[in-house]
């Protein structure tokens, strides 16, 4: 029999999302009768109320010492790690973090088995699970809602001021989108959530190359990955593998549908290594012709260089004055400034919806393997075990060990 805790977020603000929604718990329970128990640790800020819990025969306990397994979102607090339990979480320490070394130290004084849902992969790397959809789905919205708001046409609630995503969805049926031609980037989750708001805007797929020279009497978007975004600077060929592992050789393509786009919507994932959309000096020119940024893949200084930190879910837009590149009110209707969307937890904003979507791969990729004798999949995502760094993570040595 496995005991799995689900622990009360410790981060302030609360993350309000959780690894299990009480449906799925009543089903797990049931399903997995004998082998698998649950019990949650009482929360006041978590999505779903405890009462719920209850009903679904999940047990509120304060301590979850006698658990074997414990499911969180964020990063754990030092204080609530219970030494050798097997914890699963967002570690955020891959990387590197400087803020979460402290955590990361922690991890290995407790023995803790630290299982990080990031590094849950298949063997040829692809993740099995994020919220990354709802960050899509978030962010689209939020673009498109800017985008109302900046040219007075039409307003949208905010997806944290809507029950749930269908309540968001709805509100679509009410509002005509003008002509408007916009630029999706990328091809992991956060695209595929963009892709779901654009389906469901009835907002038509164009080509790129149609895109870059006609204009429509209908809104229309363009998805921009793989061959349609980078080169290779010598060849000017694209490979996937090749541009994983020397993204420096490549060259963006993505500057023409700066001149040719209203919105873009960035869902791209990007590093250091990869070349940026476009280069700040680019948004003066004046055929420069975006005028709203969505950046969901949301790194400070990153793919969109006007990214000039994180905003957050109760004030999600800022503007960018084109010439100086300072930041300014947003929704001024003027041509000289560039609204950018820049929130870095959007899945926060439809926490039901994200949890529910979340638990769903819980349960259909992640139990079965706790339930093995041995489990490739758990090995894989191991950071930590025992006092030690597992063998794939031996290059967070120096950050992981606490100096003696
Ligand atoms: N703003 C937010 O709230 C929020 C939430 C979730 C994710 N994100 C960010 O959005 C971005 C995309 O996330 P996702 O969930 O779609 O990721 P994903 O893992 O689902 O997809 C990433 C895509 O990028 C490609 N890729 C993977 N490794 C690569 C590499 N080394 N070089 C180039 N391409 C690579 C993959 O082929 C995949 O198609 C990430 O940067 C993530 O941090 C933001």
């Amino acid at each position: 029999m496995i005991k799995i805790g689900l622990i009360r977020e410790g981060k302030t603000p609360p993350d309000t999302r959780v690894a299990l929604t009480p449906t799925q718990c009543a089903d797990v329970l049931q399903f997995y009768s004998g082998q698998i128990e649950i019990v949650a640790e009482p929360s006041v800020t978590r999505c779903f109320p405890d009462a719920e819990y209850i009903k679904a025969g999940v047990n509120m306990q304060d301590n979850l010492e006698d658990c074997d397994v414990i499911f969180g979102i964020k990063e754990v607090k030092i204080e609530h790690l219970i030494p050798n339990k097997i914890f699963f979480f967002f570690s955020h320490t891959k990387k590197k973090q400087p803020y979460n070394q402290p955590l990361m130290h922690a991890l290995i004084e407790k023995k803790v088995r630290m299982i990080d849902y990031e590094a849950l992969t298949y063997e040829d790397g692809a993740r099995i699970l994020g919220f990354g959809v709802f960050a899509g789905v978030v962010g689209a919205h939020n673009g498109l809602m800017t985008y109302g708001k900046k040219t007075r046409m039409f307003s949208l609630i905010p997806a944290h001021a809507c029950k749930d995503m269908d309540e968001m969805l709805k509100q679509y049926r009410y509002v005509k989108l003008p002509p408007v031609k916009i630029a999706v980037t990328g091809s992991g989750r956060v695209t595929a959530g963009i892709l779901e708001i654009m389906h469901h805007w009835d907002i038509e797929s164009v080509e790129p190359e149609d895109f870059l020279v006609k204009e429509y009497d209908y809104p229309v978007y363009t998805l921009l990955k793989g061959a349609a975004l980078y080169e290779n600077k010598n060849t000017g060929a694209y490979s996937r593998d090749d541009f994983h592992h020397n993204p420096e050789q490549y060259q963006c393509k993505f500057l023409p549908f700066t001149k040719a786009a209203d919105i873009l919507m960035n869902g791209i994932y990007w590093d250091k290594s990869i070349p940026r959309l476009f280069e700040k000096s680019d948004v003066a020119n004046p055929e420069f012709r975006i005028k709203i940024m969505a950046d969901i893949t949301c790194d400070e200084d990153g793919s969109v260089p006007i990214n000039l930190g994180s905003s957050t879910i109760a004030d999600p837009v800022y503007g960018i004055d084109r010439n100086t590149i300072e930041k300014v009110a947003p929704f001024q209707n003027d041509k000289d400034i560039i609204d950018v969307m820049a929130v870095d937890n959007l899945p926060n904003e439809l926490p039901r919806d994200a949890s529910e979507h979340f638990g769903e791969h819980i349960i259909k990729y992640i139990l079965p393997e706790l339930l093995k004798e041995k489990s490739d999949i758990l090995d894989r995502a191991t950071i930590c075990k025992d006092g030690k760094l597992t063998t794939p993570f031996e290059y967070l040595s120096d950050y992981a060990y606490p100096v003696k």
